[in-house]
């Protein structure tokens, strides 16, 4: 049996459902896996617990009554107590935990985020944190950075390093705009309370801004441009930006008080629309012209992205051997319980490629 200590930053929708299926799923991991899955750490961005004998499915009250103020090395010094392998896991949208990562992997831990910052923070600090955790072989894993659960990061790195040129991905790279405009398109509603629903169930951003300005998407974009070999910063992306001047430098409750400043230029986009044509939010990505594009554009219905429904997600992926047909991936783009799983599953990648290590019984307990 291997034991391995997860410890989680962030604990909103992804991060809770994530300690939910990680207890749910417990006693599979240890009998189909031989992996024996112990979240030991719990932080949000002030305070943080620890215990070594995991945390139970009571971990809300266990967090109220024994977390304490967090510092920057309350992980650090408590997992050096256990030789055993420990995962950190980003579960945040925060820049500045980013900014960590090399030390968290100078620190032992392998390193699991949903968070698309560090992958698009300069080219140099994707280079140096790389160095950093393969000079201590520890594993980075991302799927979730591109279409949640959706198996899109891998399928372009595996095209990419066995040799095979991509071309071009082109499709909805966001399942909350996804959802955004494909509800906003079909319905009779004002476009600010769809975005609204879109955040109360999970859907967006934190800050939904990062959706509407397009960012999220050309974040998106870039990590799958560096997979596929390119050398680019977020600067070199053309993006199309949905929220008004005056609703950019807004706080978050500010923005979401204004909400409905949007609504008139939104409802302008659709009345310019022909009968046969929606809304869709799209990301282009051409790799030979190296060019990264975003925009809100207007595509036939009949069309496969005109098709979508939900907070589906739709990629197809040109290359050497996909050239007139592209390898299409199409699924849920976002929610809480796709984005989990897909955490889980990076999380298991790295326990299952772990070697078994003798370790004395005091330390696993
Ligand atoms: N919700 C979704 O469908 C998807 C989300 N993601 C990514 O997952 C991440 C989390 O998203 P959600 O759970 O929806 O957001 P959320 O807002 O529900 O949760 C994030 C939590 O992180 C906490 N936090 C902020 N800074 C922190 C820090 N420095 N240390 C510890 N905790 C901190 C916040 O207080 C908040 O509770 C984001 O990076 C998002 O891009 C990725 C794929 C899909
Ligand atoms: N905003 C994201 C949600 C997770 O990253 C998306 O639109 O896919």
């Amino acid at each position: 049996m291997k034991t391995i200590h997860l410890y989680i930053f962030g604990l909103g929708n992804v991060g809770s459902k994530l300690i939910q299926q990680v207890l749910e799923s417990h006693e599979f991991f240890k009998k189909q896996q031989h992996l024996n899955l112990r979240i030991v750490g719990l932080a949000n961005s002030r305070r943080v617990y620890t215990t070594s004998k995991g945390i139970t499915a009571d971990w809300k009250n266990e967090f109220s009554k024994h977390s304490q103020v967090r510092e920057e090395k309350s992980f650090y010094e408590f997992s050096e107590d256990y030789q055993v392998p420990k995962i950190a896991i980003d579960a945040t949208a925060s820049k500045e935990l980013s900014k960590f990562y090399p030390e968290i992997a100078g620190q032992g831990f392998h390193i699991v985020t949903a968070n698309k910052i560090a992958n698009t923070l300069s080219q140099e600090f994707y280079d140096q944190l790389r160095a950093i955790l393969n000079s201590q072989n520890l594993k980075f894993e991302y799927e979730t950075n591109v279409g949640a659960g959706l198996p899109i990061v891998q399928t372009v790195r595996d095209l990419y390093h066995s040799g095979e040129q991509v071309f071009a991905i082109n499709g909805v790279f966001s399942g909350s705009l996804g959802y955004i405009f494909n509800r906003y398109s079909q319905e009779d509603v004002l476009f600010s309370q769809v975005v609204m629903d879109a955040l109360q169930n999970g859907f967006t951003e934190p800050d939904p801004r990062e959706d509407l300005s397009g960012n999220d998407v050309a974040r998106k974009l870039l990590v799958l441009a560096r997979e596929a070999g390119l050398k680019l910063e977020f600067e070199d992306i053309e993006i199309e930006n949905l929220v008004v001047p005056q609703l950019q430098t807004y706080s978050l409750n500010q923005f979401l008080t204004e909400l409905s400043s949007l609504d008139e230029q939104m409802q302008q986009r659709k009345n310019d629309l022909k009968p046969n044509e929606v809304l869709r939010h799209l990301g282009q990505l051409d790799v030979r012209n190296q060019t990264l594009t975003v925009s809100l554009q207007a595509v036939s219905k009949d069309s496969p992205a005109g098709q979508l429904q939900g907070s589906d997600g739709f990629f197809e992926i040109y290359s050497e051997s996909y050239t007139k047909e592209p390898l299409v991936i199409k699924g849920a783009g976002a929610g809480r319980e796709v984005t989990a799983r897909g955490l889980l599953s990076d999380i298991v990648k790295i326990g299952r490629s772990l070697k078994q290590q003798p370790v004395p019984q005091f330390c696993v307990n």
